[in-house]
This record gives C-alpha cells, sequence and structure tokens, in this order.
C-alpha cells in the first residue's frame, strides 16, 4: 500500500480576496490555504558530508553511491561491493581530503558555503521584486534536503517554483538524480506547486563568456605564463555516453567554444576528465594521466581550469590543486596553477541570475 497523502500545510494567513463567495478573511473549516502567488527559485547542487568523522564520511558516501543515477551497476553485484569493501575503506582517506579543505570557520565543505552565498546573492539580486520571489537551496545528498526546502517553500506562499540544478552541462548522474528528487516531493502532495526546471547552460553566451574572462583574470594574476591550460570536467563512466547522456557531448561544447574564444594552439588549450571511480572505463582523456603525461614530455608550466563546476569543491580544491599539482611536480614540472570556479564571484552570479530570469519569463 502507498503512504496516504499528508495533510496540507500549515496555515498562512489568508488574503482578503481568496475565497469566493465567503466571508473575507475567514475559510470553512478542513478547506486549503489559498496561496499567495509567490514564486519559489531553488538552487540546487551535489551535496557535501556534514563532517569529515568517519561516521559523517560514510553516511554521505552511502546516500551517494546508493543512487542508482550514479552507479548503474546492477543492485546484486554492487550491495556487497559498496557495503563490504568501499564503505569500510574509503570514508577514512576521502574524510582526511575533506578536512584539509575544510571550511573551519562554519564549519562545514565549501560547497555548501558557495551554494548558500550563491542563493543569497541571489536573493539579493531579486529584492526589487519585493516579496514576489522567494530564493532557497538544497543539496541532492545531506543536507539542506531538498523535500524540506520545496515545503519551506510552498509554507511561505510559493504556488510556483524554479527548480535550479546548478551544473552547467547535462547528465543524469548530477541534473536527472535532482530533477527524480524534487519530483518524489511533489509525489507525495495531494496540491503541488507548478513546477519548471532550468536546462543546462553549457553553450550559453554568457557562460562561456564569464569562464572566459574569469580565466584571463587568473591568469593575468600568475608569475608565469603556462604552456599549457588543461580543462578538466568531471568524468562518468564512458557506458552512460554509449547509453545516450549527452553530458560528454555538451563538455566538449563548452570545451571548444572556450577553445575558438581563446584562439590557442590545440596543444595549448586541452581537455581531459577526471575523478574516475573504480575499475570501468571512463571518458577520456583522464586528468591525472594527461598531467602526469605533460610533464613527462618536458611541460614546465601549466594551469588547469574547470569549468564543469559552479562551486569550488573536493573535486576541485583537493583532486586539481593538491592531487594533479602533485602529480605534476612530481615528474618534471616546474609551476603549475588551479583557476578557481566562477563560484558567487559578480560573473558567477550573471551567469546564474541570467539563467533564472530567462526561465521565470512569463512568471515574473
Ligand atoms: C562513482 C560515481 C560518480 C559519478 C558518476 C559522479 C558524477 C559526477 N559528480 C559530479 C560532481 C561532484 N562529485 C563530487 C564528489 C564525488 N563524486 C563521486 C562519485 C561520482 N560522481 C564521489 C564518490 C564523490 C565524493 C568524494 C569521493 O569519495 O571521491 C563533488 C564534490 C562534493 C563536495 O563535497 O565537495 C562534486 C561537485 C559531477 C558534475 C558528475 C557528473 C557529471
Ligand atoms: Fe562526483
Ligand atoms: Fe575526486
Amino acid at each position: 500500500m502507498t503512504d496516504p497523502l499528508p495533510a496540507e500545510r500549515p496555515p498562512v494567513p489568508l488574503p482578503a480576496n481568496a475565497l469566493d463567495g465567503q466571508a473575507v478573511g475567514t475559510r470553512p473549516a478542513g478547506h486549503p490555504n489559498a496561496r499567495s502567488g509567490r514564486i519559489g527559485v531553488l538552487l540546487m547542487n551535489l551535496g557535501t558530508p556534514e563532517a569529515t568523522d568517519y561516521w559523517s564520511m560514510r553516511r554521505y558516501l552511502k546516500e551517494f553511491l546508493s543512487d542508482r543515477r550514479v552507479i548503474e551497476t546492477s543492485r546484486l553485484i554492487w550491495w556487497p561491493i559498496l557495503n563490504l569493501i568501499i564503505l569500510t575503506k574509503r570514508p577514512g582517506p576521502k574524510g582526511r581530503d575533506y578536512a584539509s579543505i575544510w571550511n573551519t570557520e562554519q564549519n562545514e565543505g565549501p560547497l555548501k558555503t558557495i551554494t548558500r552565498n550563491q542563493a543569497e546573492s541571489l536573493a539579493r539580486d531579486f529584492a526589487h521584486l519585493g516579496d514576489r520571489v522567494v530564493v532557497d537551496w538544497s543539496m541532492r545528498y545531506g543536507l539542506p534536503r531538498t523535500a524540506d526546502r520545496i515545503q519551506a517553500l510552498l509554507d511561505q506562499g510559493c504556488d510556483r517554483i524554479l527548480a535550479v540544478p546548478l551544473y552547467p552541462q547535462y547528465a543524469a548522474a548530477t541534473v536527472a538524480t535532482a530533477c527524480d528528487q524534487v519530483f518524489a516531493a511533489l509525489a507525495r502532495m495531494r496540491w503541488q506547486p507548478s513546477i519548471r526546471i532550468a536546462p543546462p547552460w553549457h553553450d550559453d553566451p554568457v557562460y562561456i563568456e564569464a569562464i572566459e574572462a574569469s580565466m584571463r583574470e587568473s591568469l593575468a594574476k600568475l608569475d608565469f605564463e603556462p604552456e599549457v591550460v588543461l580543462v578538466s570536467f568531471h568524468g562518468v563512466p564512458k557506458e552512460y555516453l554509449d547509453k545516450g547522456d549527452p553530458y560528454y557531448c555538451q563538455c566538449v561544447k563548452t570545451f571548444r567554444l572556450l577553445r575558438d574564444r581563446f584562439g590557442w594552439p590545440a596543444e595549448r588549450f586541452r581537455l581531459s576528465f577526471q575523478s574516475r571511480f573504480g575499475n570501468a572505463e571512463w571518458l577520456r582523456p583522464y586528468t591525472d594521466e594527461t598531467v602526469t603525461a605533460l610533464a613527462k614530455s618536458g611541460v614546465k608550466r601549466m594551469a588547469i581550469v574547470a569549468p564543469g563546476f559552479t562551486a569550488d569543491c573536493l573535486e576541485t580544491l583537493e583532486e586539481l590543486d593538491g592531487e594533479n599539482r602533485h602529480y605534476f611536480e612530481g615528474n618534471g614540472g616546474e609551476r603549475f596553477a588551479y583557476l578557481p570556479c566562477l563560484n558567487d564571484s559578480p560573473r558567477g552570479m550573471d551567469v546564474i541570475r541570467n539563467v533564472v530570469e530567462r526561465e521565470l519569463k512569463g512568471w515574473v
């Protein structure tokens, strides 16, 4: 049997014209609240552990790696691998990696700090609309939960919600799973809000221009000129591409649009995919192998950038700026620079605001 639909949310003061033919300001017992016509914008990112200790890391990895959109292997095969091997061995070392990039002031992962800052900055941008638009944020894994933040938007009178998965390139492992969570929350409601999902922005000129300008600014601050700039995207198993996921093609298009803007020769501007997990083949070329091969081939100065991440996180701060720097310097490279993500910088906010304003058309 499926769960019964829950009772309606707690009362919100009734607007004066809410009930046709009823005395103004009253509501017959048992009738639902009329909503107040506000619009919710929900920025959704991936999620991060609550702390770096073994159990917090285990909880986070269990939720993440139990997601069928992330790991498509048959459950019969995956369950023992996950529970007996990965969740025993990975939380310790990964917790130490997280500890090396932790925001100790706010006691949270940088992904959470930056996503909150993006939501607060966007809310300030919409302040001119009064209280018409409410901005909130949530995470696919861990806290704050998407279902809770959708409920919070409804409780504030939002009857329309724009969900914005914060990924410029679409992958089922990121965008679809975030949307599944939105739809799962709605599936438990009798009276659903109207929903829009913002599409990916991998080839949006505002995004490409923002990445280019941010890269140029970061490069200008270096005291060396890189011989190679490596553009690294998070990888996925190659099988996902073969099954029809557009992620690879969208990454390649972003890369190509950036390369056209820089106009550098192919050897100077390269593409790679990072964060391979497990033994299956992932999208190639791999970032770690590329960095090592560049150093071994005699390249002495390089920079690396990750335009697929809207916020700096473990994968950029630890894996690119830490691990890959180490591969480069350990194999003959001399100067290595990591160029930061757009984050909540004015350019980063231009990109998010442009997407949100476009997708709110007709509502605002
Ligand atoms: C094992 C399968 C994984 C797939 C497929 C995957 C796709 C994918 N991930 C991101 C963005 C991020 N991933 C992050 C961390 C992370 N990713 C995986 C695994 C897969 N990701 C794991 C197990 C982890 C946790 C760390 C680890 O144990 O290695 C993060 C960082 C989160 C943070 O807290 O800082 C991001 C962001 C994308 C964009 C993507 C597919 C396109
Ligand atoms: Fe990942
Ligand atoms: Fe990683």
